[in-house]
């Protein structure tokens, strides 16, 4: 795990420019690495949502630009015709076909607990002659340190705002009748979106269309359509976190329903970034809102965004790593008999890292090798169900996979 930079012989053999497309959100830093990407004569996007990668992969096709569609959930593959483009979740990304462009989007999420390693990899292993990165200038230092190491050197485009944001003075006192036509509320539980929706509607009037990342993308798009046509009715959106990512939409107002979130262990305040980006979905460039505001639903929640919107950033410090199949393999046979989930935990602590990277946390697939510990697999099959991006919070999710599993089973 010392030398990532050694891993992947096709990418170190390409010559690879890598341009860094940086801002605050609505800056137009996506815009500009697809306006590349689609005249690409091949090329990859990579998207830290299955809702993004969908909604590329519409825009592409609709305007013309042949494109492929690779998601955990879903592979969409034309065989009759050449087909240039993909558009993937960049756990996803086709690390083995030579390209011309690929850009990766969210580039700050390379510091994310559990799914850095997907950007990683997708920066250390991408084949494509052009690499374009966008997201947070905080990602800057650390992409520099690492590409040192593969001997490349980083361009990096700066942008600015292109509409201007503002931060309310007043909450919507904790009223929900204050809410008005253009406004997004943003809530992070599924269960808490249905029940506002519904508040919603029975107080105001209002018709709500909802998102939340689970929503089938179909489906999504046409409550992101109903709500960004001014005539379909629907006129408030109530949605998850999972706007917070790309996704433009006709946003007057977003307001922050809470301040806090459930990570999975305990209720903890939104992260800055988390925050920014969730406000920066307000007034978006060309939208029917020129500016953009953002407030919360409880007054005693103001002071706590004010506050987080004039944080500054901390600059990423180390980007996430995931072991490939032949180190598990190598490392597996060491330790011959040792149940997998027990052997991904002597990985953990045995790893030794270079300071650029750290070990993303195996909790989710720990718990994927515990559940289907019984199957007879070979190790990369394994290896492959464990890293899947499932939901292990869903039990369903869970069962399914070893449903799945069984018939992988030697
Ligand atoms: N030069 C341009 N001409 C027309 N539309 C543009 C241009 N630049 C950006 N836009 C539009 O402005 C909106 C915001 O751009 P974009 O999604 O690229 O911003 P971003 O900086 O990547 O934002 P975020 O980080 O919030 O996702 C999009 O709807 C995009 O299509």
């Amino acid at each position: 795990m010392r030398r990532p930079s050694e891993w992947h012989i096709g990418a170190r053999a390409t010559r690879r420019r890598i341009i860094m497309h940086v801002g605050p959100t609505n800056s137009g830093k996506t815009y500009n690495a697809m306006q590349r990407l689609q005249t690409a004569e091949s090329g990859v996007y990579c998207g830290p949502l299955r809702l993004l990668a969908h909604e590329v992969y519409e825009r592409f096709n609709s305007a013309g630009h042949l494109c492929n569609l690779i998601t955990g959930e879903d592979r969409r593959i034309r065989e009759d015709v050449y087909v240039p483009l993909t558009s993937c979740t960049v756990e996803m990304v086709p690390l083995n076909q030579k390209l011309e462009v690929a850009v990766v989007d969210e580039i700050q999420m390379i510091a994310d607990p559990s799914r850095g390693w997907a950007w990683t990899h997708a920066l250390l292993g991408l084949q494509a002659k052009e690499i374009h990165l966008c997201g947070e200038p905080t990602a800057i230092d650390l992409i520099k340190r690492i590409c040192e190491t593969l001997n490349e050197e980083v361009e990096v485009n700066e942008y600015e705002r292109l509409s201007p944001l503002q931060l309310a003075d007043k909450s919507l006192n904790g009223n929900l009748k204050n809410i008005r036509k253009g406004d997004c509320i943003v809530t992070f539980s599924r269960e808490g979106i249905f029940g506002l929706k519904q508040e919603i509607e029975m107080q105001t009037g209002y018709r709500c269309a909802v998102i939340y990342g689970a929503l089938p993308p179909e489906t999504r798009a046409e409550q992101a359509r109903l709500f960004n046509d001014p005539n379909s009715g629907y006129d408030v959106l109530v949605a998850s976190d999972a706007i917070g990512m790309g996704l433009n939409l006709n946003i007057r107002r977003v307001i922050f329903e809470t301040m806090e979130k459930f990570d999975g262990k305990a209720v903890r305040p939104l992260q800055t970034s988390q925050v920014k980006q969730i406000a920066g979905r307000a007034g978006r460039f060309q939208t029917a809102y020129a500016v953009g505001e953002a407030t919360t639903l409880e007054k005693s929640d103001l002071p706590k965004l004010h506050r987080v919107m004039a944080t500054p950033q901390d600059n990423l410090k180390s980007a996430g790593l995931q072991p490939t199949v032949s180190t598990i393999e190598q490392f597996a046979h060491q330790l011959p008999r040792m149940p997998y989930s027990q052997l991904l935990g002597q990985f953990e602590d045995m790893a030794k890292l270079d300071g650029r990277y750290f070990m993303c946390n195996f909790k989710d697939a720990k718990q994927i090798a515990e559940r289907i510990e019984d199957l007879d697999m070979l190790l990369p099959d394994r290896y492959m169900f464990c890293t899947s991006p499932a939901n292990v919070r869903d039990l369903i999710v869970v069962k399914n996979l070893y449903k799945v599993g069984a018939p992988v089973a030697v």
